[in-house]
């Protein structure tokens, strides 16, 4: 059978800050789904949060950007800013960029990955959800998963992966895309997504017989708007077992407390901590970035699960790391490397404040001839 899962976010305002998103509004959003259900748009779903964003996993066998589905879920999304704005949340409708639907969201804020695939008779698959960092944060754990076998031993033992995987990388800069292979391209795949705010792997396919492995959401809000909204808090779907990654082969991936651009305004460098539901809130600096996984089985369109993937003690070490690189990176205050370089801060209000100062800014010949004492050694009292 042939079904698709969709994962569609957006922060649409939460409680005390961009800290965590109300139930309140998640009930709203529920109702709207319950309905789409009942009228067999969608056969199935869960909604969660990471953070400050609402997150529908919905099921259906409608494919890929179907109408339908995307305006059930700008309807969620909508009937739970109404809610978010009655009770007076934080930035109540942060990420709907749009005001009227129109065919799909697409460029309309939301974050969106969508997974359509022909079931197999048992489909495992993984989400994983971040808030506080952006798209190109899960390029390092995917290629884990997919290319690296100290991480992924199926890679080296399970004949179906031993070909390799495909990654699909766009570019989001230019809106263009690449296919490499792994492993025989795998340097230059490196080349590319070692930077991810620019190269982000959209998804995965098993080299094999093509099917796909991970779809990721991609969509860049400051690009989309121009100008820092939030930050583009990303999804991913991993399929998982029987020649793609075990459960615990995905899992592994996320055991190092990697760097991830976020946090704070969008704009520090912090480890990205896996955590389970009930830990799903930003803190410490906003943060720290914070990742959950749901694990679910697909069946005939409808969803078994969720179970709480990073709700374990195995991961209490992971966590334990990545409150010490908390302090360590937070000890540089506004200093780079903690801050994001400037290509990634000229979305930010940063840029505005140094245009401010800019007539200010006299040049070195200039100062000199105002004032040439102060470059004698006699004016500075070392004569
Ligand atoms: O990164 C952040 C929000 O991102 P998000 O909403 O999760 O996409 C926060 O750190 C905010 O930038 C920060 O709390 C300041 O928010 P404002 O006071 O400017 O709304
Ligand atoms: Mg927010
Ligand atoms: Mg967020
Ligand atoms: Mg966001």
């Amino acid at each position: 059978m042939r079904s698709t899962v969709s994962v569609i976010k957006a922060d649409i305002g939460s409680l005390a800050g961009h800290h965590v998103v109300h139930p309140d509004t998640m009930a709203a959003a529920n109702r709207v789904l319950a309905e789409a259900k009942r009228q067999g748009i969608i056969l199935d779903y869960y909604i969660t949060n990471v953070g400050d964003d609402l997150e529908l996993i919905m099921s259906h066998t409608r494919g890929e950007l179907d109408t339908k589905v995307h305006e059930t879920a700008w309807d969620a999304f909508k009937e739970a800013t109404k809610v978010s704005k009655e009770l007076g949340l934080y930035a109540a409708g942060q990420d709907l960029l749009s005001d009227s639907f129109s065919g799909n969201l697409k460029g309309m804020g939301p974050g969106i990955a969508e997974l359509d695939i022909e079931e197999r008779p048992s489909e495992p698959i993984a989400i994983f959800m971040a808030d506080k960092t952006e798209p190109g944060a899960f390029n390092l754990p995917l290629y884990k998963m997919f290319a690296d076998p100290f991480n992924t031993a199926g890679l080296v033992i399970d004949p179906t992966m031993n070909e390799g995987f495909k990654f699909e990388v766009l570019d989001v800069y230019e809106g263009q895309s690449v296919v490499l292979n792994s492993p025989e391209e795998m340097y230059s795949l490196l080349g590319l997504i070692g930077t991810p705010a620019r190269y982000v792997i959209r998804r995965v396919y098993r080299k094999a017989d093509n099917m796909i492995g991970s779809v990721t959401s991609i969509e860049r809000l400051n690009l989309i708007a121009g100008k820092y909204v939030g930050k583009d808090d990303p999804v991913l779907i991993v399929r998982l077992q029987h020649g793609f990654p075990a459960l615990g082969e995905a899992l592994e991936a996320f055991s190092f407390p990697y760097l991830v651009p976020g946090w704070m305004r969008g704009s520090h460098y912090g480890p990205i901590m896996p955590v389970s539901q009930r830990d799903a809130k930003a803190t410490r600096f906003d943060g720290p970035p914070r990742l959950i996984g749901l694990g679910f089985n697909v069946k005939n369109g409808k969803l078994t699960g969720p179970s709480d993937l990073f709700d374990d003690p195995a991961f209490d070490e992971t966590r334990r790391m990545a409150s010490v690189i908390t302090d360590y990176m937070r000890r540089h205050g506004p200093f780079m490397p903690h801050r994001l370089e400037p290509t990634e801060m000229e979305y930010t209000t940063l840029p505005t404040l140094i245009e401010k100062l800019k007539p200010r800014f006299k040049k070195e010949e200039d100062v000199k001839k105002a004032k040439p004492s102060v470059y004698t050694s006699k004016d500075q009292g070392m004569d």
